[in-house]
This record gives structure tokens, sequence and C-alpha cells, in this order.
């Protein structure tokens, strides 16, 4: 253990303190030493810089029973609290300043808190409700079949390098430029082998495929939020996962409504009706998710390199589905389509985008950013509304 010096380690309380007061009020005491209880912040040890339950329960277990933990989304600090004081008291001793956290280049802060922030429980996402449409089958193939299934797909020279990930297409080609399907089957159909796989989907229902997009993601990477062009593909997507559990984000088109699902190794996911046509999907580029653990409190699950394999059925005749403000089939026909494609288009690529791109300031960016960027955004992105009229998403 790595003991820091006491005034190095009563800096480091007081500027986290300045930081944090809009959270936390008036409750942390004891800058230094001085006042104990039950009540321990951490104050460099949260979700925000990818510590799990498991990890922050496996530090403290050995100092007494643990009566809460409340680990708060986008923050690097999380509330411990004990079921006496000795507990705390004696962690406090042992760990702060001189606890070394992963890797042995950081130690663990610690703060006693007055009492234990009630306020902060409330940070905790209440449960959305999924778009209609949207099924998930858990453990949908075992462990061998997801061994075949990668051996089938791994290693193919006709793997094509995107900027946030690796992808491949058997049966019909999907192109990024167009977002379209290019109609010209390709010589490569989906593999045999995989029919025990789709015989398991089609019995549910689903229309049987004939394209399928393989994508492989690093930690880190990504897909961008997109509704699959309603023109190329038929109703009912499949994504099964392999090797990696996910977090895939949805947003609804019409007004920005959003629910996160995590996709387990080993599942299927079946996009169909409404979260089909009328939501985005995607996937925030990202080394570790925020998820619930089994004790309904916060922590975050590590990337591995996912493959997802994706499978559709091509269209060949116009998209009718009910969602005709989303439906490119339907508004190339209408004849009001530029009035009606403008304003879409606009909320969709528009109004969406920079709501998306605050989300994602306000994660990094603690400060300003929040309230302003949707402002600026609107702002400029008026004025390219006329040349952004032309252009869709491209994967
Ligand atoms: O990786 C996934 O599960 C989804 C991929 C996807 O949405 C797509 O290729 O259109
Ligand atoms: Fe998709």
């Amino acid at each position: 253990m790595k003991k820091v010096t006491e005034k190095k380690v009563a800096r480091k309380v007081a500027k986290f303190f300045a930081n944090v007061s809009n959270d936390v009020s008036n409750t942390f005491i004891g800058i230094g030493n001085s006042s104990p209880s039950r009540f321990l912040c951490l104050i460099n040890a949260g979700l925000l810089n990818g510590f799990t339950r498991e990890e922050i329960f496996d530090i403290f277990i050995g100092f007494g029973e643990i009566e809460n933990l409340v680990m708060i989304e986008r923050k690097s600090y999380c509330i411990l609290s004990f079921k006496n004081e000795c507990a705390a008291a004696e962690s406090y001793e042992k760990l702060n300043g001189s606890f070394c956290l992963k890797g042995e280049t950081k130690v663990l802060y610690l703060s006693y808190l007055e009492k234990f922030p009630t306020n902060m429980i409330d940070l905790k996402e209440s449960p959305k409700v999924w778009p209609s449409g949207l099924k998930l089958k858990e453990n949908f193939i075992s462990e061998e079949e997801e061994e075949k299934l990668l051996d089938l797909t791994v290693s193919d020279p006709q793997t094509l390098q995107l900027k946030h990930r690796t992808v491949k297409h058997y049966g019909f080609e999907f192109k990024y430029g167009s977002n379209k399907v290019d109609r010209n089957p390709l010589p490569n159909a989906i593999p045999e082998e995989m029919e025990p796989i789709i015989k398991k989907f089609v019995e549910l229902g689903i229309t049987r495929p004939n394209q399928l997009t393989v994508n492989h993601y690093a930690p880190g990477q990504g897909i961008p939020l997109h509704t699959d062009t309603h023109s190329s593909f038929e109703d009912g997507i499949i994504s099964i996962s392999l090797c990696s559990d996910i977090v895939m984000d949805f947003m609804s088109n019409d007004d920005g409504r959003r629910v996160s699902i995590v996709l387990p190794r080993r599942s299927c996911l079946i996009i169909s009706q409404e979260s089909r046509y009328s939501w985005s999907h995607g996937i925030t580029p990202r080394k570790y998710d925020v998820t619930q653990a089994a004790d309904n409190g916060l922590t975050v699950i590590r990337r591995e390199n996912r493959t997802s394999l994706t499978f559709r059925k091509v269209r060949t005749s116009k998209c009718d589905c009910t969602f005709s403000r989303w439906c490119d089939s339907q508004l190339e026909d209408s004849a009001d389509l530029s009035e009606k494609t403008a304003d879409n288009i606009e909320r969709k690529h528009v109004f969406h985008v920079y709501d998306e791109i605050a989300s994602h300031f306000s994660e990094t960016r603690h400060w300003l950013w929040k309230w302003e960027i949707p402002y600026v955004f609107a702002v400029t992105f008026q004025h390219w509304n006329r040349s952004i009229k032309a252009t869709t998403k491209c994967l």
C-alpha cells in the first residue's frame, strides 16, 4: 500500500467537495479525519470511472456489514454506509489515501458524510416501457452454437472496415453510402450451417431471412442511432449477440423517448413493428455499460469484443407500414414529398441529433454544455437544414 501525505488527502477531499457540492449540498463532513460516521463517500471510485458494485463490496466487505451502496450514473464517486461506525472508522483509517485502485497508479480517497444523502437514491433511473414489437430471448443459442457461428464468420477477407466497426454481408450487400440494400445478390449466401439457428426464429413467426450482416465491435466501438431503411428490409429484424453483453439504445423518432436494453451474450433480439419502423436503435461507443445489478443498484459491465449477426429479409415491393411519416417508400411516393420529408428529416436528423450530441457532451463535460448545446445546434442546424434535407444518416 502506498501512503499519501495527510495534506494531500485533505487537498483531494476539499477539491472534490467543491466540485460536487451541488449534488450533496452540505452533507460532507470530516474533511481530514475529524468526525467519523457510518457513512462514507468514495471520492474517486464510481460508475463513471468503471468501478463495479462487486469491486466496491470486495474492498469494504472485510470491515463489517455494509448497509447500503449507492452508485450513480455518470458520477465518479459513490456512497457507502456501514451498519456500525467502527467498521466505517476502521476502513477509513486503513484505506484513505493508501489503498491502491486498479493498476496501482491511483489511491482511494474517502470522506465521512454526516448523513446518507437520500436524494441520491432518486437519481436511479425508473424502469422504462419498451417500444411495442421489441422482444429479447435470452440464452437463445448455446455456447457450442456460439462458437460455431463465430467460426463461420471470422477471418473473412471480404470484411469491410467501417469507421467504428467491421462488417460483412451475406446474401445482399447493404450500401452505407445510400443507406439502401444492393438488390444484386452476392455470391456468398447466408451459410447453410446457420439453418438450425434460423429455424429457431422462423418458428417464432419471423419471416425467413435472405440477408445477413455480421458486425464486429471492439470495446469502445458502436453503431450510430438509425432505423433500418424501410424500403430495403421487411418487418422482423433479428440481432444475435456473440461473445459479449452490450447495451443497445432505442429512441423514438417521434418524440425522442429513450430506452436502453442489455443484450446478453447469446441472446436474440427481435425488432419488429413500432420498434422497427418508428424507433431508432444504436450502440454508444464506450468501453463499459451502466446497468442494474442483482440487488437493483447500478453497476457497470465491461465490454468484450462483440460479434452480432443481423438477419433480415430484403423487400421485393414497396413498404406499406403504418408509420408512413418515417417510411422512405411512402414518402418518395407522396405528392407533398418535399414538405413532409423536410419536416421529418429535420426532426430526426436535426433536433434529435443535437439532443443526442448534448447528452454525450454532458456525460463527459460537467458544466455549461448541457444547456448550451441544444440551443447552439438548433440555431446552426436550422441554417443547414436545406442541405441536410437531401441526406440520410450513414451507418
Ligand atoms: O449490432 C447489432 O446488434 C445491431 C446492428 C444493426 O443495427 C445493423 O447492422 O443495422
Ligand atoms: Fe440496425
